[in-house]
């Protein structure tokens, strides 16, 4: 069952072109890094998953159907700015998320607050930005939403709140199966936490797949300047000292010189590459994408 799917989906805004020709295919229950340069478009694609935004061109898909009705149900969305009612207490918090939800698992919410350390009565102006983050995630949980969508839940909190933050949210994700788009600019922890990326340039998708198959497909081949490696492969990449030649190269059959090695990359490493050369074509190349989405 595909989660989000979206085929030649644009969104304007007066001049800007904030998605453009946007194909994405994503499957139910994957944990989805959402990532790209500041006004990349994620914001924009998250608002036209949840309904806030409607597409200029093309469509997105939730579920099999467009995210507006019945299906935003099943959609919860925690917006940048974490939006609670700063007067209200946490309790008060998840009194408003019970009426609103006819699903919503108060009992739940109030068990992984407290489990968290956040106070019941406190109210949220009192609370830090980690406690903030922890309550706008857990009403979101609480929804029993099957997809939920995150803008930068990670910004402005310190390493430690991040790393809660996600635990949090992982175990909610083991609990429910649900699926997860998540922004961020924090790429080494999504590495740790996401199984599938979105990397969006200029309002396309640059990389698109299952995060393993990406760094599988991914290596930084090193050798002696002023040569190439023999194999096919595309470059994303390349730095040059006057010993060597480092190439960030997408491989599609292995590399036959010895004097190169064939060194792993982290998931960092190969969306730096991709952001420093925002040009560089799709990966998957779009024959296999509509290869995959067939089967
Ligand atoms: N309401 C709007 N009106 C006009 N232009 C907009 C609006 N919202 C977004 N844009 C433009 O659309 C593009 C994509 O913006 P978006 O906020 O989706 O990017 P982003 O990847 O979320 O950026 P960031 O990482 O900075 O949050 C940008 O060029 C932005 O200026």
């Amino acid at each position: 069952m595909i989660a989000l799917e979206a085929a030649g989906l644009g969104k304007r805004y007066r001049d800007t072109w904030g998605l453009r020709e946007v194909f994405l295919s994503i499957p139910r229950g994957r944990v989805v890094a959402l990532v790209g340069p500041n006004g990349a478009g994620k914001s924009t694609l998250m608002r036209v998953a949840v309904g806030l935004s409607r597409p200029t061109t093309g469509h997105l898909l939730v579920f099999g159907q467009a995210p507006y009705g019945e299906t935003l149900e099943r959609v919860a969305y925690v917006a940048q700015d974490k939006p609670l009612y700063d007067e209200f207490t946490v309790g008060e918090m998840i009194r408003v998320g019970e009426r609103l939800n006819p699903r919503f698992d108060a009992k739940g919410a109030i068990r992984r607050l407290n489990d968290l350390n956040v106070p019941g009565r406190a109210r949220v102006h009192t609370l830090s930005g980690g406690q903030r983050a922890q309550v706008a995630i857990t009403l979101a949980v609480a929804k029993r939403a099957d997809l939920i969508v995150l803008d930068e839940p990670l910004a402005s909190l310190d390493p430690l709140a991040r790393h809660e933050v996600m635990q949090g949210l992982m175990m909610a994700v083991a609990d429910t199966g649900m699926t997860v788009l998540l922004s961020s600019h924090v790429i080494a922890e999504l590495e740790e936490v996401c199984d599938h990326l979105v990397l969006l340039s200029r309002g396309r998708v640059q990389v698109a797949g299952d995060i393993e198959e990406i760094l599988q497909a991914h290596r930084l081949l090193v050798g002696p300047a002023g040569t190439v490696p023999g194999g096919s492969y595309e470059v994303i990449g390349e730095h040059h000292t006057e010993r060597q030649t480092s190439l960030l190269a997408r491989l599609s059959g292995p590399i036959h010189d010895p004097r190169w090695t064939a060194r792993e990359l982290s998931l960092q490493d190969v969306v730096l590459g991709y952001m420093r050369s925002p040009d560089v074509t799709l990966y998957p190349p779009p024959v296999l994408a509509e290869r995959g989405d067939v089967a």
